[in-house]
Order: C-alpha cells, then structure tokens, then sequence
C-alpha cells in the first residue's frame, strides 16, 4: 500500500496571521501565538507568521512583542493581498465592519469577538465570507471561553433546539455576585469589573443589557435556524436592581441573574429576551459567580444539556479566540471552508406581551384594612394568578406618618401583557404609593 510521506509542517510556507487590536484580549492572542508556536505548529500543520498589528494609538508598551509588528493603520494591513488570517479584537461597528469586510475581500478567513458586529450586522458580514469562501468564526463572541457557539453551530445542528438559557454576560454577574455576597455597592463592583478587563469598552453596553442581547441574538440565530438581530431582542439592563431587590430574593430563597432567555413555542415561534430574573437558589445557575457564564440547552432528542465557564477577560476569551484561529488555519491548510450562515427556517418572532413567565411584583401600600385583597383582586381580574404574598412593613421615612407596607406578590406563569396590565391598575389605585416594581422569576 503506498502511503504518503509525512511534510514537515515547519518547512510549509507559512499562514499570515494579522491581529486587530491588542488590548485585554488581543495581547492573550498575541502572547499565546508567539508562546506556542511550535504546538501550533504540530496542531494545524503549517507555521502561523504574525505579520502585523493594528492599534490605535502606537505610543504604548508593546509588552516584549516586537514593535515592528505594531501599526495604527489597520486599513492598510487588511488591504494586503497575502494575508490568510485576520483576527479581529478591537470590537465596536465602524471602523471594524469596514476593516473586517475589507479583509474578506481581500481572501483573509476572519476570527471575531465581536459580539456588537455580528448581531447588527451579521448577514453582510456572512454573505461577503460565502461569496469569497473564506471562514468567519466566532467563538469568543458568546461567553467567552465557553464552548457554545461551535456546539449550537455544529455539535447539535442535527437536533432541534427548542430552548438555550443562561448567564452570558460576566461583568453583570460580577456585579450582581458583588453585591449579593459581600453587599458591594453597584458603582465600586462595576469598577472593579472594568479593573479586571470584563466590561466593555462603554460598559453601558454591559450593564444595561445591549451586550446580553447580541449574545442572544447570535444564539438564537444558530439555534433556530433564523437571522435574530440585536434589536429584535427584548433587553432590560441592571441598572433597577437595587439591594432591597437583592435582600427580598434572599428572603424568598432566590437570588438575582442577568439571564437570557430564548425559546420556541408549539408553533414554532421563537421569543428571545434578556433581563434580570430571580432563579430559585438551588438552581444551578444560582451558583454561577464572579465573571462565570452558564448557558443550558434543551433539545428534542440531546435532552439537557449545560455548559459552564470563564465569560469575560483576556486569557478565557483568547483561549476562544485560539480554538477558531486553529480550526481556521487547518481549514486554510486544506483548502476548505467551515459552515456557512444557516437561516433557511426564518421563524416568526413572538411578541414580548405574548411571552409567559413567573413574576414578582412589589408594591408599596398604605397599610389599611382591605388594601391586599383589592391588590389581589387586581391580579385576579387580569388572569394572573397569584401563588404567595409577602407582607411587611416599609421602611420609615423622616416626615411621613403614614404607615405604608411592601406586598411582595409572586404569581403562577402568566402573560406579559396581563402582567402589565396589573401594573398599570395597581399603578392608579389610590392606596399605591410611588412605582410598582416588577422582577421575572426564571427556573424551576
Ligand atoms: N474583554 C473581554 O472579556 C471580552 C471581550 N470580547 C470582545 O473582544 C473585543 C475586544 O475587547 P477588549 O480586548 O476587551 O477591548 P480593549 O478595549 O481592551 O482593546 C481594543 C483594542 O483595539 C484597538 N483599537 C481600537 N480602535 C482601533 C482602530 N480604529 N484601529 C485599530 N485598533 C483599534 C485598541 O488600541 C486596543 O488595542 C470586543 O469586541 C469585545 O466585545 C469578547 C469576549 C470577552
Ligand atoms: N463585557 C463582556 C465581555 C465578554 O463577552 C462580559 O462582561 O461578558
Ligand atoms: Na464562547
């Protein structure tokens, strides 16, 4: 039998790799390409050259890289013609979807954490890789170091996901974990979030939800087979969550989690949400702390599945970024190309007041004879069933003599739309003082 004989993958003309952007996550690349070279090397087949680096702003610490590397003129290097491998960390749309889409054109696979520019723009971004055949990986763009792109897009594609729900956002959970645990207050867990290289750029985009939201976006489009785009994302941020919110969890035998939520109903429709929960602590996902994710799938025939890990910072998320920078450069090696964009099924999206879950509405009162019962009335006559009541006294403010009490009402499932319809009953009745406040309740 003949057999071929082994190459040397050393003596093979090398892969040209070029990094956009060396901050948290860009120097863990850069220092595990020129670190593990040689098993790389071994790994893929071929040698990786890195030819370059784009940065803003060049009047930095090159941190033991070679300087020669760096430029601030990311254009102009992904306008070059013999680059195999573009690796985008620099995050944001413009100038990055310019840069990216350039790249393509120019015959480069792309690697991405760029969770922003896939759920806004994700179809031009596929369609240019399609045309030119060349890859677009991801893997970093979802909880950070979890696998759970590769697992949606390719793992379980021969199932039928029907629900993916989860903590993919670790600067929120850090906070929430913060605050939980030790009582931090919200600003100095944020802080220290930004300190620790997990938040965003603009960590709005963390804390109010955008950045949960094109995480869930992404998901949903590998797992139901139908383009989701971040702003079909019904989004709340963190930002209401007090630590009153945090002592009532408790109290409840719950504990509050950013979640997202996507799912899809007996017609097939799919609703996708991200918003703060409270989640039964003996949940699993209640002891999911620090900047960790955890993500469940259920599927018709894999059952439940879990997937659990580092979500944010530089090493985790370059470890992600490796992982597709390999599986690219073996794809390179042999001349093919991973799998496209799957959204032939194009579902229809359900609308928020149409979607059901558990709720806990927090109400302040005047504490007077009759007042729970009208409260609970109000439920009633909006479908919304009501499972506990939690009554007790609110806090005493200077000047006020009036005694006013907090109803905490957890209901059974019910519907959005009913559920703000209650809100706003309660709202106008004269024995509620100041906003009801209403948190989901997710798991079981
Ligand atoms: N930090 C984390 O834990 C994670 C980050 N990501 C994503 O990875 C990407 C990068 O995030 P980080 O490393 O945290 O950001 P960073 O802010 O630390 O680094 C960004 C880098 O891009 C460079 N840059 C900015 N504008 C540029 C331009 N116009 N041309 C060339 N270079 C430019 C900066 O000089 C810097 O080196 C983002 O898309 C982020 O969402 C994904 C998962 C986790
Ligand atoms: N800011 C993001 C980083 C990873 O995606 C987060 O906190 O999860
Ligand atoms: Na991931």
């Amino acid at each position: 039998m003949n057999r071929l004989e082994p190459v040397d993958p050393a003596k093979l003309a090398p892969l040209k790799v070029a990094l956009l952007g060396c901050g948290v996550v860009g120097s863990q690349v850069a220092r595990v390409i020129t670190e593990q070279a040689e098993d790389l090397t071994n790994r893929i087949g071929c040698r990786l050259e890195l030819v370059g680096i784009a940065v803003r702003n060049l009047d930095r610490d090159f941190g033991g890289l070679d300087p020669e590397l760096f430029t601030d003129d990311a254009k102009a290097l992904v306008s070059r013609d013999d680059l195999d491998i573009v690796i985008e960390v620099v995050g944001g749309i413009e100038p990055t979807r310019e840069l990216v889409l350039t790249a393509i054109d120019h015959g480069a696979s792309i690697v991405t954490a760029n969770k922003a520019l896939l759920a806004q723009d994700g179809e031009a971004l596929f369609t240019a890789a399609e045309s030119r055949g060349v890859d677009l990986y991801f893997e970093a763009a979802v909880a950070g170091a979890i696998p759970i792109v590769r697992p949606l897009r390719e793992s379980l594609v021969g199932d039928e996901i029907t629900t993916v729900m989860g903590i993919v956002n670790g600067t929120t959970n850090y906070i929430l974990d913060q605050m939980t645990t030790t009582g931090a207050d919200f600003d100095d867990a944020l802080a220290e979030a930004q300190r620790l290289g997990y938040a965003e750029a603009d960590p709005t985009a963390d804390v109010e939800g955008y950045d949960a939201a094109a995480k869930a976006a992404i998901m949903a489009t590998l797992a139901f087979h139908t383009r989701v785009r971040g702003a079909d994302v019904y989004r709340e941020g963190i930002t209401s969550v007090t630590s009153n919110d945090i002592v009532l969890a408790r109290k409840l035998g719950c504990v509050v989690k950013m979640l997202a939520v996507l799912k899809t109903d007996v017609q097939g429709a799919v609703s996708v949400r991200v918003h703060p929960a409270l989640v039964p602590s003996s949940h699993p996902l209640a002891s999911v702390g620090g900047a960790y994710n955890a993500i469940f799938v259920e599927s018709r025939d894999a059952g439940r599945l879990m997937f659990m890990g580092p979500g944010a910072g530089g090493s985790p998320t370059a470890s992600a970024v490796m992982g597709d920078l390999v599986t690219v450069a073996r794809n390179r090696v042999r001349g093919v190309a991973g799998p496209g964009e799957s959204v032939y099924a194009q579902r229809a999206m359900t609308p928020m007041g149409e979607v059901e879950t558990r709720y806990l509405v927090r109400i302040n009162v005047v504490d007077e004879p009759g007042v729970l019962a009208a409260a609970a009335a109000i439920f009633a006559n909006h479908n919304v069933s009501v499972q506990t009541v939690d009554q007790s006294p609110a806090v005493a403010r200077d000047g006020e003599d009036e005694e006013i009490a907090v109803l905490a009402m957890m209901t059974h499932q019910a519907r959005e739309s009913d559920l703000q319809a209650v809100v706003r009953e309660l709202e106008e009745r004269s024995f509620t003082r100041g906003t009801v406040e209403v948190l989901r309740v997710e798991g079981k």
